[in-house]
């Protein structure tokens, strides 16, 4: 949902950012480069210790090169499948990261076994989200479904969430209980999404097939 309509907000306020790093000579991978290590360092530094609120705005700085790259690869018509290739596989580095420096807290000074499992349930869960449609689409589905909670909306609810929860750390009162609650709701959340994106691929080898246009030869792929 937040890639369908926020995509175009964002797209029209970081194209002037984006012309900027290409008239300085930064080329787009390297901008997905240093905006997933720097998303890595943020998450693997700070989530660990517990210091969420400095965590997530490490974070949201870096990860936001996710929509400054493509963004630099179109303007300059260089847009490439290494590069979406690249954008993808990285996407997935940044992510296990994230929800991997939280299961880290909880699994030590958070000391919290079952948010550790629901924090290692969603690292997982979203890599397989990814996973259906990259998969179905190189079988040659279609994999028409977005599902309900895509990677934009598994790292707003998180970072939202870790950053406020983070102002616990400087006195403020009843926040600490938004992490959990937001882990299990993209938890939960992930669950859902690999559902709505199997039976989609099932459905749709089965009307294909049907149709008598298998998949023969893509399945050894
Ligand atoms: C009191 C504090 C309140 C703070 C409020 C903050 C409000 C912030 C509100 C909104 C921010 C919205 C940002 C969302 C914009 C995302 C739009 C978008 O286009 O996302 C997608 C995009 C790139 O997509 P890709 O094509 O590169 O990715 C593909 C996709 O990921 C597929 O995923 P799948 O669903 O299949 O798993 C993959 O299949 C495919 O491989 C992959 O290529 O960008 C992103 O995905 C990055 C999203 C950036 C999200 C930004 C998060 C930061 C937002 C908020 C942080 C708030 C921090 C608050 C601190 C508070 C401290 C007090
Ligand atoms: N280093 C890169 C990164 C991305 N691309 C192209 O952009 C598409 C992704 O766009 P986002 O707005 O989601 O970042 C990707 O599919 C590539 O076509 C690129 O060429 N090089
Ligand atoms: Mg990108
Ligand atoms: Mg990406």
């Amino acid at each position: 949902m937040l890639n369908k309509y926020a995509r175009a907000f964002f797209t029209r306020v970081l194209t002037p950012f984006a012309a900027l790093l290409l008239r300085w000579g930064v080329s787009p991978d390297a901008v997905t480069l240093i905006g997933t290590a720097g998303s890595v360092a943020g998450a693997l530094v700070f989530f660990p210790r517990g210091e969420f609120f400095w965590g997530t705005i490490t974070i949201t700085l870096f990860i936001f090169s996710d929509l400054v790259d493509g963004n630099m690869a179109r303007q300059a018509g260089r847009s490439s499948k290494w590069g979406a290739f690249l954008d993808s596989t990285l996407d997935r580095v940044a992510d296990a990261a994230i929800f991997g420096g939280l299961a880290m807290w909880y699994a030590g000074k958070g000391d919290n076994d079952l948010l550790c499992a629901v924090a290692l349930f969603c690292l997982a869960s979203g890599q397989v989200v990814s996973y259906t449609k990259a998969r179905g689409e190189s079988l040659g589905f279609p994999v028409d479904v977005s599902g309900l909670v895509e990677r934009a909306e598994r790292l707003v609810i998180s970072l939202v969430a870790a950053g406020v929860a983070g102002l616990h750390e400087f006195g403020l009162p009843y926040v600490e209980w938004l992490l959990p609650f937001a882990l299990w709701v993209v938890a939960a959340g992930s669950l859902v999404t690999v559902a709505q994106r199997m039976l989609t691929v099932r459905r749709e080898a089965f009307e294909l097939e049907g149709a008598g246009a298998g998949v023969e030869g893509a399945e050894k792929s």
